[in-house]
């Protein structure tokens, strides 16, 4: 099964999918996390130097190498489903098709540039405003943070998506510990705990 946790910058994925990742564990469940971007692999590589402006791509470029950083990482996913664990994904293709609309690209155009790939089970979508998102972080801010105008559109393109694909949307202005109870929540819908 693979769980997928969205959301815009400062939402909380990535707490939220280290108290899912334990919560599974304490549970005796096998999990396997993995990161999008993964900034490690050698795309990877070239994404962060694009994302702190030290590199310069038509956005069409950016979202591939953002798909083809997904595809360098495909034999650990399919390792990860043949030990029957459950995947927690911190941003998955998902993101790019949100980000990758806001951008201008064309819905079916992303789409394919992740076809392929393992799809998600369950996808949850920490629903953060621009608002929250800058108060949580202020400063360091990369190419796609620092644009309040288009983190307002992202949150607009996030919630619009989320209704018509029937993910899950989970406040996540609510604390920590609220928003990862409302998430074993949804998981528990889905599969039981
Ligand atoms: N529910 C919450 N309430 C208040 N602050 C939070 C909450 N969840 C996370 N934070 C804080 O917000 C910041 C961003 O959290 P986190 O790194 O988990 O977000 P993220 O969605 O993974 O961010 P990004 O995608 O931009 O890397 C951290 O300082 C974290 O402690
Ligand atoms: C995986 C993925 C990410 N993005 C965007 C979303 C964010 O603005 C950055 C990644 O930053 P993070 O702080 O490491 O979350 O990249 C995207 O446009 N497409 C994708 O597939």
């Amino acid at each position: 099964m693979i769980i997928v946790i969205e959301g815009g910058d400062q939402a909380g994925k990535k707490t939220q999918t280290a108290l899912l990742a334990k919560a599974l564990k304490q549970r005796k469940i096998k999990t396997t996390t993995f990161s999008f971007p993964d900034y490690k692999t050698p795309v990877g590589k070239e994404i962060a130097k694009y994302l702190n402006c030290k590199r310069k791509f038509p956005p069409q470029v950016i979202h591939c190498l953002l798909a083809a950083n997904r595809w360098e990482k495909l034999n650990e996913i399919l390792a990860a489903q043949s030990k029957n664990s459950i995947v927690i994904m911190n941003r998955y293709y998902h993101s790019n098709l949100i980000y990758g609309l806001a951008n201008g690209m064309k819905s079916k155009w992303l789409k394919n540039l992740d076809d392929g790939l393992p799809k998600a089970d369950l996808v949850i979508l920490l629903d953060v405003t621009q608002r929250e998102s800058f108060r949580r972080k202020k400063t360091n801010r990369d190419k796609f943070e620092k644009n309040e105008e288009f983190l307002r559109k992202i949150s607009k393109i996030y919630r619009t998506i989320a209704k018509k694909e029937y993910w899950k949307i989970i406040d996540a202005s609510k604390s920590k510990q609220e928003v990862h109870e409302n998430i074993l929540k949804a998981i528990s819908q889905k599969i039981g705990l």
